[in-house]
């Protein structure tokens, strides 16, 4: 079983991903990315299911037009975990910033 972070390793952690942000009232992070148009925004959560399928580790997320709101956190561990990390860097990496 995947373990949450301790403090130390998520001060870290969180310094690899900073455009998210801890949500307040739970243990999960948080970031809305921001496209051109609603079939970029598709785009990106299209290609991300594929990547969150393969990662067996899956976003809280929803859409309106041009944004995506996304929430991560891991059910399992009932917190953050690497697995969050990852998954945020990877959804980095596929919008472009
Ligand atoms: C059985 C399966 O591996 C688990 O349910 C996975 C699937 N995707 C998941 N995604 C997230 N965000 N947290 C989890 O704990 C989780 N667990």
């Amino acid at each position: 079983m995947v373990q949450t972070l301790t403090d130390t390793e998520r001060a870290h952690a969180l310094g690899t991903v900073p455009q998210w942000a801890l949500v307040k009232d739970r243990d999960a992070i948080h970031r809305v990315f921001t496209f051109a148009d609603f079939s970029e925004a598709f785009g990106f959560m299209a290609r991300v299911a594929l990547v969150a399928e393969k990662m067996d580790h899956h976003p809280e997320w929803s859409n309106v037009y041009h944004t995506v709101v996304v929430t991560l956190s891991t059910h399992d561990a009932g917190g953050l975990t690497q697995r969050d990390i990852d998954l945020a860097g990877a959804m980095d990496a596929i919008a472009g910033a």
